[in-house]
């Protein structure tokens, strides 16, 4: 659990991380159901952990709730000397899957903090979205059981209300 300041507002979140090793697979999966942020996250010195998320944005397509929201990580931005993946690839393929991406280091926290943030702007984005698209189903269905009602009166109805009022 960890508390972070979006927009001015304080955002509680619940933050797992999955084990990467494909043993894990099966109970990694079930984490997917209930999230609602994803970061997918390659380590820039290893070209196969990058090429291995093409596999990982499957299962999230699989697994996760529709609406859930991803970002593309590149992670051990502080090791430089030992890059196999350069930051366009990394870029390229965010573009490719219509990610944001950040390049971090968890060693030097080198973009922790706003990855984290934007990934929750996100989420709360697309909350805000889904409530007002619930809010306006909900006027239209009451708008339309109004109609509804003033349809069904019985004819004459007006009249004999009229006859009573007088
Ligand atoms: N230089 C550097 N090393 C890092 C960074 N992040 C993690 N590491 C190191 O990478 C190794 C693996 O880190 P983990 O956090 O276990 O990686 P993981 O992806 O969670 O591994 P799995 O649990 O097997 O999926 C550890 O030795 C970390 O210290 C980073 O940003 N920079």
């Amino acid at each position: 659990m960890k508390t972070i300041e979006v927009d001015g507002i304080k955002v509680r979140i619940q933050i797992w991380d999955t084990a990467g090793q494909e043993r894990y697979q099966t109970i990694t999966k079930q984490y997917y159901r209930r999230a609602q942020g994803i970061f997918l996250v390659y380590d820039i010195s290893s070209e196969r952990s990058y090429q291995h998320i093409m596999k990982w944005a499957s299962d999230v397509d699989e697994y996760a709730p529709d609406g859930v929201q991803k970002i593309l990580i590149g992670n051990k931005a502080d090791e430089e000397q030992k890059r196999q993946v350069g930051r366009e690839q990394g870029l390229q393929l965010a573009k490719e899957y219509g990610m944001d991406f950040y390049e971090t280091s968890a060693c030097t926290n080198f973009n922790i903090k706003e990855s984290f943030t934007r990934l929750t702007e996100l989420v709360l984005q697309a909350h805000r979205k889904e409530l007002d698209g619930l809010r306006s189903y909900a006027v239209d269905e009451l708008n339309l059981a109004e109609l509804e009602e003033e349809e069904c009166k019985p004819e004459g109805a007006e009249n004999s209300l009229k006859a009573c009022w007088c």
